[in-house]
């Protein structure tokens, strides 16, 4: 059967090395699945796809549905991970120009982020676009006190307020946040707006199979069923701690191999467009995960072959402190098949009913070859095809990993301290009560 798999025949990672990691994964898997690590308090996504409460995804549908009838525009306010993982699975598996697509052809209404930025560009922009349009909104946040989607609810607030009334707004407004803390379920109580629970137990980065992600997804048109089975699956299948046969532990195992070597740059690349998101939510779970004490893999990614030619030359042949990832597609949805033409002026009949699909193919065999006779190491993630399911087991994957790899390197992979920094500076410069 098609399944997901790992391909560590280019990472120069000699057996061996592999061998030796094999008791670090077994500690590590034990501090998680014994919730005997640091931040074992943050653990409820291990299990949550084997544990949905059956009647909270049928709330997520129903409302899915109701605001797909009565929406042209969904705007979706959040940030880091109250965002990052919608739109990541809403770009990955729709279509490429979904929000441009017309409006019988788009199996949701057309999504726009906010609350993401502290641009008044973007949202004058934004609210300038939405002009015309019926809209409803579902602002996400854990703690409900981000200053980023605060300040873009409350503009968006005010904005439906005159458009549809206060009565009117409370219909097209979805709040989705802590169950009893914070200003934003203060707020939901208040208003009388449909909520939904982010769980005590799980952290924003690793929260996009909760309704902080499955709201918009399914607005969307994704079948988060498929989604939540691949999931379940991955529960099931990266569950085993020897590390022979969990191509999850490989991968946390490998990172950290590549990581003692000096390489401390790890770029997930993707040869289709709309994964560029996909990385961004990657970038975030690792990044925040394991960036501390000093320590951390810095995660970058890059869209291949446009990137081959901006990036191309450093990752060949600059500075030797990188790797990569690669999530190889083996089958694209839909191929187009090159045809001859007459005068061959481009000299491109050599690819006569070769398709499109096929020179990807090629160009992601001569990149792995190339970077690797420059010495990158390479990974690569096989995915059968770009659909809910193996993103959902994806997902997992990469949850699951990045627990067992910051347990490795030492940290606790679901505090995020460090963001704290940023955050102080600015409430003082700002004047807030209290810095
Ligand atoms: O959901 P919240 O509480 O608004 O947080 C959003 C994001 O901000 C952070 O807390 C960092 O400040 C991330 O960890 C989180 O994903």
């Amino acid at each position: 059967m098609s399944n997901i798999l790992l391909d560590l025949s280019l990472s120069m990672v000699k057996k061996d090395e592999m061998e030796n990691m094999k008791a670090f994964i077994q500690t590590a898997h034990r501090l998680l699945h014994e919730s005997l690590g640091a931040g074992k308090e943050f653990t409820g996504w291990l299990d949550l796809p084997n544990s949905y409460d059956e009647a909270e995804l049928n709330r997520i549908k129903y409302y899915a549905e109701k605001i797909k009838k009565e929406s042209q525009a969904f705007v979706v306010i959040g940030i880091g991970g109250s965002y990052l993982g919608a739109r990541a699975l809403i770009e990955a598996l729709n279509h490429n120009f979904y929000n441009e697509l017309s409006e019988e052809k788009r199996k949701g209404p057309a999504i726009y982020y906010a609350g993401n930025n502290i641009s008044s560009n973007y949202i004058w922009d934004l609210i300038d676009l939405l002009e015309d349009k019926d809209i409803s909104i579902n602002v996400i946040s854990k703690s409900g006190t981000t200053t980023e989607p605060a300040i873009a609810f409350r503009v968006f607030k005010e904005y439906m307020e005159k458009k549809y009334g206060k009565r009117g707004a409370r219909e097209r407004i979805y709040v989705t946040t802590d169950k009893d803390r914070g200003a934003l379920r203060e707020l939901a109580e208040m208003e009388g707006y449909a909520s939904f629970v982010i769980p005590d137990d799980i952290g924003g980065r690793y929260s996009v199979l909760t309704a902080v992600g499955l709201l918009p997804i399914a607005v969307s048109g994704i079948n988060i069923d498929e989604l939540l089975l691949g999931a379940s699956d991955g529960v099931d299948e990266y569950f085993n701690e020897d590390l022979d046969d969990n191509i999850c532990y490989q991968y946390a195992a490998i990172r950290n191999i590549l990581y003692n070597k000096g390489k401390d740059i790890e770029i997930l690349i993707s040869y289709e467009p709309n994964l560029q998101y996909f990385a961004e939510w990657w970038k975030q779970l690792f990044g925040e995960s394991e960036g501390k004490d000093n320590k951390g893999i810095f995660p970058a990614s890059a869209n291949f072959t446009t990137d081959l030619h901006s990036l191309g030359q450093l990752i060949q042949d600059g500075k030797r402190n990188l790797f990569e990832t690669t999530i190889h597609i083996e089958k694209p949805k839909k191929d187009i098949t090159i045809k001859a033409d007459d005068n061959n002026l481009d000299k491109l009949n050599y690819l006569e009913n070769k398709t499109i699909d096929f020179v990807n193919k090629k160009a992601f065999e001569g990149t792995v070859a190339a970077h690797t006779s420059g010495r990158v190491p390479n990974i690569v993630i096989k995915l059968p095809q770009l659909n809910e399911y193996y993103f959902g087991k994806l997902i997992y994957f990469f949850e699951k990993a990045c627990a067992i790899s910051g347990y490795m390197l030492g940290v606790n992979p679901f505090d995020q301290p460090g963001v704290e920094e940023y955050k102080r500076n600015m409430f003082k410069l700002l004047g807030k009560p209290g810095y």
